[in-house]
């Protein structure tokens, strides 16, 4: 693991406008995160977790600060610069796995290389490599509505790394699942993270997914607590 620090925020701010009203959810949050940590986000429900954690994955934008993934200020960048360096930079796993139902796991997975100058073939063998490696060589074909929650959050997992992104950011990623279900995606992501090196930032409500990652910290009232280091 390397102290080079992969995630900055710099005095970042946000708040939301809602009819005439300005509703403020960060304040003035500041924290780095370092290449190879895997970091746990907790905190009440609608203390600005999601929030947080879409500003570090460049899906939504500071009201104010800065915010450096690899030292590029991603607050700076317009919509479509921005989706171009999410599409290689970050990999997202959610609650519910948004997955498209329409598509096999394989074409799932494949999905986030279409942005990439890759050819058919290459997509197919990097889709097929990913889902190799969490597991579903058996199930490229299946669609997620023929597919146990775990198994399509492993095709979810499959389609966050299959671009090789260093970061990979989890919203709730165990929240819909069984407790088996949800230790073996939590096994997954401790492969990611320390066969990899993936850093990984995981909002969770469950205590169980906490203690998996490296370090916590608790958002409450728009500010950020200090890191609880776990062995
Ligand atoms: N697009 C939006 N427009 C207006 N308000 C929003 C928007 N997104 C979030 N909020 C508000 O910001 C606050 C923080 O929401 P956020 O989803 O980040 O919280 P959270 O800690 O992730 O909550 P939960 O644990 O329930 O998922 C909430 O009060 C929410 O209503």
């Amino acid at each position: 693991m390397s102290d080079a620090v992969a995630v900055s925020l710099i005095n970042v701010a946000k708040s939301y406008q809602r009819g005439d009203q300005i509703v403020p959810v960060l304040t003035d949050i500041s924290f780095d995160i370092k290449h190879g940590d895997f970091l746990g986000l907790m905190g009440p429900s609608g203390s600005g977790k999601s929030t947080l954690l879409n500003l570090i994955a460049g899906i939504d934008k500071p009201t104010s600060g800065q915010i450096l993934v690899n030292g590029q200020d991603i607050s700076t960048l317009g919509e479509s610069a921005l989706a171009t360096w999410r599409a290689s930079n970050v990999g997202f796993i959610f609650q519910f796995y948004n997955l498209m139902p329409v598509l096999n796991a394989l074409e799932n997975v494949e999905l986030p290389l279409m942005l990439t100058g890759l050819t058919t073939r290459e997509r197919r063998s990097h889709a097929e490599a990913a889902l190799a490696m969490v597991g579903l060589a058996d199930r490229m074909h299946h669609y997620p509505n023929e597919l146990s929650g775990g198994q399509q959050q492993r095709v979810a997992i499959a389609r966050a790394i299959v671009t090789d992104p260093a970061l990979i950011v989890a919203d709730e990623p165990t929240g819909d699942l069984d407790r088996k279900s949800a230790g073996e995606i939590l096994d997954m992501l401790d492969q990611l993270n320390t066969q990899l090196g993936k850093t990984i930032i995981m909002v969770t409500h469950d205590q169980r997914a906490a203690e998996r990652a490296h370090a916590v910290r608790h958002l409450e009232k728009g500010e950020l607590s200090s890191l609880e280091l776990h062995d």
